[in-house]
């Protein structure tokens, strides 16, 4: 895919990119190492107050970097605003807790007279390789606690945001991090291969799609280096009678059409019990007829664009392969005939064994509802496949909330509220969603050298 700027809101291609030369991202793999021995010297407190002022400068220039995701990617503006504001709380978050999360942990060894610990060292260049979808979070989600440890940064970000990806590589920089500490590469992915083989480039971190993370997860494998792949996701959305309905039915809309419904965590499957599934799914219908859609860039836009035309064709054949395998239209069903990606709001119901409804991931706004007899039932339904990231369950019975959170196979399961990540929580998946975890403790230890010390 070439490396530009189309606006997904009307087709139109805005700017595009020459690709790097072999000499270029040599040279910048080299600045990136030299960086690192300067990065990875300075004190923690040095390195707060950069990432504080990068929080300064994202919330001062908000607007401008929310308008830049608008535009390439198409997620509505109060959205990109939103995903701006996250930034700069991460930023702070990191500022603030790295020291204490990567100290020096000591061991008792049974000889007082012996100084033993374990210390958490910095590896060196890491190469992020980020999605559109959340163009500006997923890789501060990355770099604030990969920075804060000392690492320095290569971002291969997907090649429909590069004007967002240079303004992140500028607002480090503008913080205050020194030439190399963060580096945007504008590589196609044929690329990423060869820059995860070079030795230079110590671990990889990949959020995208499940076949990229097989490819990256592999070749870092044989690289030896660490990674963490944050892949896709089904989520479960459980609605059982005790659940306040009309509560359920609003965040059952809001989380599957978070970011356009183009997020990893999205509520994709809706596992309703058998007494409220026919109310549930007659308001769900209702509510995702009336939503606007519209303009990204308007305020009272609810739905904009999906990110490209192939999205839009990869979508409209799920849907129609799902209903030829029997599942059944409730609303939507179809791209809308208007310039841009854009798709309707879609119900389905009566999801066959085997249909791309059940097996894939769906990345746009259609919500597919399964029916189920009782916990048991819907614990079956939402352990029934091959990803594993969130999920959610709705219920005010006690014991039902504990077998949720016990027995749904996933990385992260939330109780009356849809999955959402923030900087103080962990962040990822099992099974085909992945390995590793990002944020709160876990992202600043992603990419250490757990260095075990033993002083006699
Ligand atoms: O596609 C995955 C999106 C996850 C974004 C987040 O961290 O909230």
């Amino acid at each position: 895919m070439a490396i530009a700027t189309t606006n997904p809101a009307t087709g139109e291609t805005l700017r595009t990119f020459d690709e790097l030369t072999g000499d270029e991202i040599d040279r910048k793999i080299a600045r990136a190492v030299t960086a690192f021995h300067e990065h990875r010297r300075t004190s923690f407190a040095e390195r707060a107050e950069r990432m504080r002022r990068a929080a300064d400068i994202l919330e001062a220039e908000t607007d401008d970097l929310a308008r830049l995701a608008t535009l390439e990617m198409g997620k509505t503006l109060a959205s990109a605003k939103a995903e701006v504001a996250k930034c700069a709380k991460g930023c702070r978050w990191y500022a603030e807790h790295t020291e204490a999360l990567l100290v020096d942990q000591p061991h008792d060894v049974g000889d007082t007279s012996a100084n033993v610990f374990t210390r958490y060292e910095p590896l060196g260049p890491v190469l992020a390789v980020m999605p559109w979808n959340f163009p500006y979070w997923q890789v501060f989600r990355f770099a604030c606690p990969a920075l804060m440890a000392g690492n320095v940064g290569l971002l291969k970000h997907a090649s429909n945001v590069p004007q967002v990806a240079l303004a992140i590589e500028d607002v480090l920089r503008r913080a205050g991090f020194a030439e190399g500490v963060f580096q945007t590469l504008l590589v196609g992915s044929g690329k990423i291969e060869s820059i995860i083989d070079d030795d230079r480039v110590r671990a990889v971190t990949l959020t995208g799609s499940e076949p990229a993370g097989r490819q990256v997860g592999a070749r870092a494998g044989q690289n030896v280096k660490p990674s963490v792949l944050e892949l896709g996701g089904s989520d479960a959305f459980i609605v059982m009678p005790s659940a306040d309905l009309a509560e359920a039915v609003d965040n059952a809309v809001a989380s599957r059409m978070l970011n356009n419904a183009q997020s990893c965590i999205n509520a994709k499957r809706f596992i309703v019990h058998e007494r409220v599934a026919e109310e549930f799914t007659r308001r769900l219908v209702a509510k995702m007829e009336g939503l606007r859609i519209g303009d990204p860039m308007d305020d009272d836009t609810d739905l904009g664009p999906l990110s490209s035309p192939d999205a839009v064709e990869t979508l409209a054949k799920q849907v129609s392969d799902t209903v030829a395998a029997g599942a059944r239209l409730r609303t939507g069903g179809h791209p809308i005939d208007r310039p841009g990606n854009y798709f309707e709001p879609t119900v389905l119901t009566g999801i066959p064994d085997g249909s791309p409804g059940h097996r894939e991931e769906f990345f746009g706004p259609v919500a597919l509802v399964w029916t189920a007899r009782d916990a048991d039932d819907a614990i079956r339904i939402a352990n029934d496949s091959s990803f594993g990231l969130g999920g959610s369950a709705w219920t005010r019975d006690e014991a039902e909330q504990q077998r949720f959170v016990t027995e749904v196979e996933t990385g992260m399961i939330y109780i009356n509220k849809f999955t959402e990540s923030t900087p103080e929580v962990p962040f990822g998946g099992i099974k085909n969603s992945g390995y590793g975890r990002e944020l709160a403790g876990f992202g600043p230890r992603a990419f250490v050298n757990a260095k075990t010390v033993w002083i006699a």
